[in-house]
């Protein structure tokens, strides 16, 4: 009774300021009259949206009721002045081939485009009053009665009013102020009604039975099968396999356990290997895993919100018989472009030919890659849409706030959205199965327009406005990736200043009766650089820093003193994160060293193989021998950013530092400041085993590790050997200084440019025996000590070290030295 009293009331209210607006003569009064009522007529208004506050759903249904009879009112009304949609292509078909096509799409079950469609025009709507066409309208009924049944609000942010700050009950989807949080383990908020009665403290159906839905696979299954998510307050659970299975489709690991509902999906997709940094609120579906920035560049359009953190997303958008819900797939296939057997998407109008995918056919439906990671159109998208019959049309995704107003107010489908087609200005509301992403040059497509001669004038208009709007999108979205950039932080890792041995993995101790003392002196402007002989500079030893004479003044002390220029991290386009100088880079100059975890060969191939199975793309081995393999990934310095070049600028040298073999990066050529910094991963880096190389260089090879193609001795880096001089193997002994065979699995002598090689079988012994490790031809061994020679006899290569040189070696007269016992001449 109540209710048809307000109703009446407000009817009458609003009746009489229009008849007091009339009443030309006595207009003053009339406005004081009117005024007042009006007034009252928003009490009345007030007090219907109190008692809508409190819950009274049948007062609320009654407005509704009676303002949807003033529509359809309106409609009646303003019938001769609405312009319904003209067919895009109506004129370009000729009658027999636009048969076909309806006939198909009859049998597809596809409904046509019918006085029904939801459509409206921007003449009519854009300005003033809404005028709709009887034959555009397309508010069903049962459409408004099941948002409001369902609690689900319209995607337009206005209209969330008190639910900003809601809750939204797990059980009904209806937001609410007045919920009950359940004790149970899913932290979730209910309806006193949508808990459990017969327990005393709150719980939800799910806790109290001990069950709990996967938030991937919604399907149901005890708690010990599943995992819940270990961020405070979420309560969501997972099956294990699931979770991991969804972070490697979506190409991301939710940070310390945390759920996929902690991280926006559309950012993720985006930029896969970097940590999303933006903190800006969430916006969580309560139905799945899917969670989204607040921004509309962020969000699946059409999802429905809730609260001010709480949404359904499109991902739940059901097909329904009687509306334009299946999806229409395209006749081609979206990787070659040809027609032919094609697999079709379910979800979206993509379509594959098998061979494309090389797969094969699926046994249950098939969903494209795209609609698998969850990637839906967001607003602005500038996409191809199809309606029935008519052909793919260029559209734009609107946000419902932007659209006409009677267009806004239709209550759309949980994963609906305006589109607004170019040339026709048209609005109709779609779904992703009926839309595709607009691609570049797509407005020039000539050798469509040859294919349909009649193409009509609206057509073209359509593809010159969408081609202007897709460059104003691309624009858009460049300055907007560019400003995310600034904001993405490269994944997180330990930084680390030198390699730090895990597990069995033993370094050589420092022994100071091992460490040769150089010649330089100390007294020179810049003892033990690349300018002086130095004579550890040229075997690649450091000096150190306690036993050099030339104390602070040595200049062969890089590793130790950690003299890297300048570089940071930035977001390559197709390779991760990469590294970049801040500074010029000379020739020769060191740039870096290459540390992390030092590990064995077992305990690598267990962390490949880990990786393998998490899918995990970036690798950080980097290895020094068979026994000594670096791991940058979790621990490590800027170096672990450098990326592979088939044409690097850097390449690797090992040195020996105090004992220990360290890995450091130099400079091939002068660099200039801002450039990537990369060098030649060769099989040194493993892990990377058939990966597809994008380093963009002349000579790739295709894969990482694999030898460029047409290198020239200049292009040519190998890990760990230095050469001042290029090595030409050419100009390499191929016969064993032991054994005097040839044969595979030679190594090189390490000293200078010396060509000698050796058998490694055969020179094990003189590297085990060596301080470092590594194996130099016999001639450059101390006669007496086998320590690093530093004099050689010039007619007999005989040499000694500094220690014992004196008491073999004489001086000649041309300054050379020879053995003081003299030769046969
Ligand atoms: C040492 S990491 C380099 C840093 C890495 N890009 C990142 O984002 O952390 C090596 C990994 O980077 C990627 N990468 C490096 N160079 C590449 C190249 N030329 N082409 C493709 N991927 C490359 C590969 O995934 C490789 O396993």
């Amino acid at each position: 009774m109540a209710q048809e009293q307000i109703a009446k009331a407000s009817k009458n209210a609003k009746k009489k300021i229009i008849e007091k607006f009339a009443v030309k003569s006595s207009r003053k009064e009339a406005w004081g009259i009117a005024v007042k009522e009006a007034e009252e007529a928003l009490k009345m208004n007030f007090e219907e949206r109190l008692k809508i506050i409190n819950g009274k759903k049948e007062i609320l249904l009654a407005s509704r009721k009676s303002k949807k009879k003033q529509v359809v009112k309106q409609e009646s009304d303003t019938d001769s002045d609405a312009t319904s949609l003209s067919k895009p292509d109506a004129e370009d078909i000729q009658a027999g081939k636009h048969k076909v096509i309806k006939r198909k799409l009859k049998s597809d079950g596809i409904k046509q485009p019918n006085k029904k469609c939801k459509l409206s025009t921007q003449e009519n709507n854009l300005e003033g009053h809404p005028k709709v066409h009887k034959d555009n309208k397309f508010v069903h009924d049962s459409d408004v009665s099941d948002s409001s049944e369902s609690g689900i609000l319209q995607s337009d942010d206005r209209a969330l009013g008190t639910h900003r700050q809601s809750k939204v009950c797990l059980k009904c989807e209806k937001p609410s102020v007045d919920l009950v949080q359940c004790k149970g383990k899913c932290f979730g908020y209910f309806h006193q009604e949508c808990l459990v009665n017969s327990s005393q403290e709150p719980l939800c159906a799910n806790c109290d039975a001990g069950v709990h839905k996967c938030m991937i696979c919604q399907e149901t299954s005890t708690e010990t099968a599943l995992k819940r998510c270990v961020s405070s307050n979420c309560g969501r659970f997972y099956h294990d396999t699931c979770l991991k299975a969804y972070s490697s489709m979506i190409n991301h690991e939710g940070k310390n356990n945390h759920c996929p509902l902690h991280f926006c999906l559309t950012c993720v997709l985006e930029n896969p290997r970097s940590s999303v940094t933006n903190a800006s609120r969430l916006l969580k579906c309560i139905r799945c895993c899917r969670a989204f920035h607040n921004k509309r560049q962020c969000i699946a359009a059409g999802s429905i919100h809730l609260t001010g953190a709480s949404i359904i997303c499109s991902e739940h958008f059901e097909v329904k018989k009687h509306k334009l819900s299946s999806t229409i797939n395209a006749n081609w296939c979206f990787i070659c472009s040809k027609s032919g057997s094609l697999l079709c998407c379910d979800t979206c109008p993509s379509a594959f030919h098998l061979e494309c995918l090389n797969t094969k056919a699926p046994e249950d439906i098939f969903l494209c890659e795209d609609c698998e990671c969850g990637k839906h159109p967001h607003y602005d998208d500038i996409v191809w849409a199809k309606l029935g019959a008519y052909r793919w049309w260029p559209a734009k995704v609107c946000h419902p706030k932007e659209v006409p107003h009677n267009i806004a107010k239709e209550s759309p489908q949980i994963g609906e959205f305006p589109l607004y087609f170019f040339g026709t200005k048209n609005y109709i509301w779609a779904h992703r199965g009926r839309v595709f992403g607009f691609q570049e040059d797509d407005d020039e497509r000539t050798d469509h327009a040859l294919a349909h001669p009649g193409l009509t004038k609206r057509f073209n208009l359509a593809l010159e406005e969408a081609g202007k709007e897709f460059a104003k999108y691309l624009k858009k979205k460049e300055v907007s990736m560019l400003e995310m950039k600034k904001h993405l932080k490269p994944p997180q890792f330990k930084m680390i200043k030198f390699n730090k041995p895990v597990g069995n993995v033993q370094v050589p101790t420092f022994n100071e009766k091992d460490y040769n003392r150089c010649d330089c002196n100390p007294n020179s402007e810049s003892p033990c650089s690349s300018d002086v002989d130095c004579i550890n500079r040229s075997l690649m030893f450091e000096c150190n820093s306690n036993l050099c004479l030339a104390k602070e003044k040595c200049q062969n002390q890089r590793f130790q003193k950690r003299e890297y220029p300048p570089a940071e991290p930035f977001l390559t386009e197709s390779r991760g994160w990469g590294l970049r100088s801040l500074v010029d880079i000379k020739k020769g100059q060191f740039v870096n060293e290459y540390v992390g975890e030092l590990i064995d060969d077992e305990e690598c191939e267990r962390r490949i193989a880990k990786m393998h199975k998490e899918n995990e793309t970036n690798f950080y081995f980097l290895t020094i021998d068979k026994d000594h393999i670096i791991d940058a990934g979790p621990k490590g310095n800027l170096s672990r950013f450098l990326n592979h070049s088939c044409n690097p600028n850097l390449e690797t040298q090992k040195w020996i530092v105090n004992g220990e073999t360290r890995i450091g990066l130099f400079a091939r050529y002068d660099i200039p400041a801002k450039t990537e910094l990369t060098f030649n991963y060769n099989l040194e880096c493993k892990g990377n085993e058939k990966a597809k190389c994008m380093c963009g260089a002349d000579n790739c090879s295709k894969y990482i590790g694999v030898r460029p193609l047409n290198t020239n001795s200049k292009a040519k880096s190998k890990v760990g050997i230095k050469r001042k001089k290029a090595f030409e193997k050419s100009k390499r002994d191929d016969i064993c200084v032991y054994c005097k065979n040839r044969g595979s699995e030679m190594i090189s002598c390490s000293y200078r440019d010396c060509p000698k090689s050796a058998h490694y079988a055969c020179s094990l012994h003189a590297i085990q025996s060596a301080a470092d490790n590594r194996w130099k031809c016999p001639e450059h061994l101390c006669e007496v000590c086998q320590t690093v020679s530093s004099k050689q006899c010039s007619t007999c290569s005989k040499t000694y070290c500094r220690q014992h040189y004196r008491n073999f070696l004489k001086t000649t007269e041309g300054n050379k030295f020879i053995c003081i016992q003299g030769h046969q001449t």
